[in-house]
């Protein structure tokens, strides 16, 4: 049916409102990079381990595991007529990546061979918030501190503006945040479709 990305700093609170997601709108589909295929898993358990030395080795990785996870996983289910919902998708790696020193066009390049979604939403919060989230959460990882997400959140917000992805304030309740998102997937993915359906 149609393919949504949701995106955010680490602690921005992507998981808890997908969850919500899944049960305010119809036939949903939920899934996330790094995925649990082969590359997702060498993602996990060795990169974001500390086991890569140089961010294009981490780029790559993600790319690769990105193009195995859609053709596995999102295209399929796309297909069977479901609203897929990927937790990370290419914005991850532009802002991650890019944070982390590589350059956006080659992050872009590598990229190419899967498409765009039909909507990305930016989950935003400050730094500061989703730290305290994540140290409450109880495990750190690799990109969690502060400085780090600042310049994570600086290149997804900047990306929002020049793509004109929609940007949502994650600081409030998961249910408030996960009202506004269900109601932009409404808006620009599931009406228009019913609207080209009536002819
Ligand atoms: N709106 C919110 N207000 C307060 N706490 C929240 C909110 N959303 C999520 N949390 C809490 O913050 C922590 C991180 O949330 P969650 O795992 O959903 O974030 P995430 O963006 O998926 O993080 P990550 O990218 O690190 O996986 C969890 O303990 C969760 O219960
Ligand atoms: C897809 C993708 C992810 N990352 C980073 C972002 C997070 O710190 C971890 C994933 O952990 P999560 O808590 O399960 O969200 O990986 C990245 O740097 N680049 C990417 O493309």
């Amino acid at each position: 049916m149609a393919f949504v990305a949701v995106e955010g700093i680490d602690g921005s609170g992507k998981s808890t409102v997908i969850q919500l997601l899944a049960k305010l709108l119809p036939k949903v589909y939920v899934t996330k990079e790094p995925s649990d295929g082969p590359v997702g898993r060498l993602i996990k358990e060795w990169a974001l381990k500390g086991g890569s030395v140089d961010p294009h080795v981490d780029a790559l990785l993600f790319a690769a595991d990105r193009i195995e996870h859609y053709k596995r996983e999102v295209e399929p289910k796309i297909r069977e007529g479901y609203l897929v919902i990927s937790e990370r998708y290419v914005e991850s790696s532009i802002a991650y990546q890019g944070a982390a020193g590589v350059p956006i066009d080659f992050i872009k390049y590598i990229n190419k061979l899967v498409p765009r979604p039909d909507l990305t939403v930016i989950l935003d919060v400050d730094p500061e918030v989703a730290e305290a989230r994540i140290r409450r959460r109880g495990h750190v990882e690799k990109y969690e501190y502060v400085q780090f997400l600042r310049r994570v959140r600086e290149i997804y917000l900047t990306r929002a503006a020049e793509e004109g992805h929609p940007v949502v304030d994650a600081s409030r309740s998961p249910e408030e945040v996960a009202a506004d998102v269900a109601e932009i997937i409404h808006r620009s993915v599931i009406e228009p479709r019913g609207r080209q359906s009536l002819g």
